[in-house]
Order: C-alpha cells, then sequence, then structure tokens
C-alpha cells in the first residue's frame, strides 16, 4: 500500500486489543445503522456489505459487484469501491465502541473490478493515538485467498456522539445500538 504520512501509526501508537464485550469470532456483524449506505439492511440501494469479525480487532465483509455500481461498462466504480473500504473500515473501528469518522480515506486500485464479482474484503487496525485510529484495508477478487484488487489506509477521528445529533436522529441509533450512551 502506498500511504502517506497521515495515514502511517506515530511510533507511539498502540496496537488495540479485543475489548472485552466484543463480538465473538465468526458471529455475524449487524449494521452500524440500518439505513447506513454501506452496511444498512434498510437502505433500498446500498451496499449491503456483510460482514463478521474472526478476531474481535479485525473484520472481514464480502460485497457483490452490481450492475448498479457501474462505473466504465462492466466494471465497478471507483468511488463505489472506495465507499465499500470505507465502510469496512468502519466497521473495523466499530469494534473498539467508541464513534470514529474518518478523516483521510487514500485507496490504489490495482485491477479492475467486474460486475458479478464478489470482492473479499478485509480490515484491521495498525495502531491508536489519542483520537485518531490508523487503518487499513485489501479487496481480493473472488475468494479471500484472491487477487488484490484495492487497497485502503485511512485515518479515522473519534468523536462524541453529538457529532451525529445535528443532522440526524441519534436515538434511533441509540434504540439499535444499546453499546452507546447517547447523553452520557
Ligand atoms: C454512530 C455511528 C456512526 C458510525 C459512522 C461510520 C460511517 C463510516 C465512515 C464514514 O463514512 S464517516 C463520514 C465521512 N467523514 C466525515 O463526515 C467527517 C467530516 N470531518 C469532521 O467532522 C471533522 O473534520 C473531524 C471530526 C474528522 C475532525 O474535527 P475535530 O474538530 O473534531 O478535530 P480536529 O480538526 O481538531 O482534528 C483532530 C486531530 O485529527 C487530525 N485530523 C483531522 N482531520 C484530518 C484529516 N482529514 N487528515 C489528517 N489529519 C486530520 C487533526 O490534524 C488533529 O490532529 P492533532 O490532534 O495532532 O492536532
Amino acid at each position: 500500500m502506498t500511504r502517506s504520512a497521515l495515514t502511517t501509526p506515530p511510533p507511539d501508537a498502540t496496537r488495540p486489543r479485543p475489548l472485552p464485550g466484543a463480538p465473538a469470532p465468526g458471529a455475524p456483524l449487524g449494521p452500524h445503522y440500518s439505513r447506513c449506505f454501506g452496511c444498512g439492511d434498510g437502505h433500498p440501494n446500498g451496499l449491503h456489505l456483510t460482514a463478521l469479525t474472526p478476531d474481535g480487532i479485525s473484520v472481514v465483509a464480502e460485497f457483490t459487484v452490481e450492475e448498479t455500481h457501474q462505473g466504465a461498462p462492466g466494471l465497478a466504480h471507483g468511488g463505489v469501491l472506495a465507499a465499500a473500504m470505507d465502510e469496512v473500515i468502519g466497521m473495523s473501528v466499530w469494534l473498539f465502541q467508541r464513534p470514529y469518522v474518518t478523516g483521510r480515506l487514500e485507496t490504489d486500485y490495482l485491477a479492475p473490478v467486474p460486475v458479478g464479482t464478489v470482492l473479499h474484503m478485509r480490515a484491521w487496525c495498525n495502531g491508536m493515538s489519542g483520537r485518531k485510529a490508523y487503518l487499513e484495508a485489501e479487496g481480493r477478487i473472488g475468494s479471500p485467498d484472491g487477487p488484490v484488487a484495492v487497497r485502503a489506509a485511512a485515518l479515522f477521528i473519534e468523536v462524541a456522539m453529538e457529532h451525529f445529533a445535528k443532522h440526524g436522529d441519534i436515538q434511533t441509533i441509540a434504540d439499535e445500538h444499546h453499546e452507546y450512551e447517547v447523553n452520557p
């Protein structure tokens, strides 16, 4: 992955460890928000990523590239692939039970991804420092051992739940997720 200094963890960054209450290895991760474009099962035309964590600190997910995801004829749009990478990284940082948002997302496109492909995605955290989490992801064509088509590196920034209150109904999120206190 070609990444900038902004998405490279500093030397004093700490490695994440599974938190108490992390989902069991292999258990499916539900959507963080049912109307999320990336993972929401209630979104009419979202990406509908399905995911699990093998170890409480990383996430594997599958994304099926459909006709509606095309950029060039028969090939996935790069922005859609970036959205999928953003989402799987967001799912992985969600495991740390604090709200984070994408600050920076860097993407390398290594091979075209045809419509009909199942992209096998994996995201993990390389380190945390203060409010910053340094994350990485890859997407492989056809199987978990298939050729890498997309790589991403990201900086996510921890925010207060109030971050989501200005434009959205955080009570909806609270109703879906009892691990967060909306008004601590
Ligand atoms: C309820 C569950 C929801 C889960 C959501 C997951 C969804 C999936 C992921 C997404 O798609 S999130 C949506 C896309 N992202 C955004 O909408 C974020 C928009 N940006 C912001 O809201 C603010 O810029 C942000 C919260 C990221 C930071 O603003 P703050 O005022 O809180 O912090 P500040 O600007 O002081 O930055 C804190 C540190 O991060 C650094 N930083 C912030 N943005 C950066 C950036 N883009 N690149 C590099 N560094 C950055 C900044 O330099 C600083 O470093 P230092 O502490 O060392 O000084």
